[in-house]
């Protein structure tokens, strides 16, 4: 089963991803991507999908258009995990 961070765990993600925000419900954290259009949103969650599928850790997540918001969460924990921090940061290496 794995944990929850605790608080220092959490502060310490965050100031590694500072393009990621915190959130309550559900516990965990959120960022929002534009892209140039529906096309490029489109591939960006393809390839979020190899990701996430590879490491057992699926997004919640939307999408509008040239939009994508997603929030990472561990259901299997009840809220914020090294598993969605670890999916935040190779999120963000795909776009880099
Ligand atoms: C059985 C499977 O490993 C689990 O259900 C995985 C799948 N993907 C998951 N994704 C997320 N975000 N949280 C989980 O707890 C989770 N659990």
């Amino acid at each position: 089963m794995i944990a929850r961070l605790t608080e220092e765990e959490r502060a310490a993600a965050l100031a590694r991803l500072p393009l990621w925000t915190a959130v309550a419900d559900p516990d965990g954290l959120s960022r929002r991507f534009t892209f140039a259009d529906f096309n490029a949103a489109f591939g960006f969650m393809t390839r979020v999908a190899i990701l996430a599928e590879k490491a057992d850790h699926h997004p919640e997540w939307s999408n509008v258009y040239n939009r994508v918001d997603i929030v990472l969460t561990t259901h299997d924990a009840g809220g914020l995990s090294q598993r969605d921090v670890d999916l935040a940061q190779a999120i963000d290496a795909l776009i880099e």
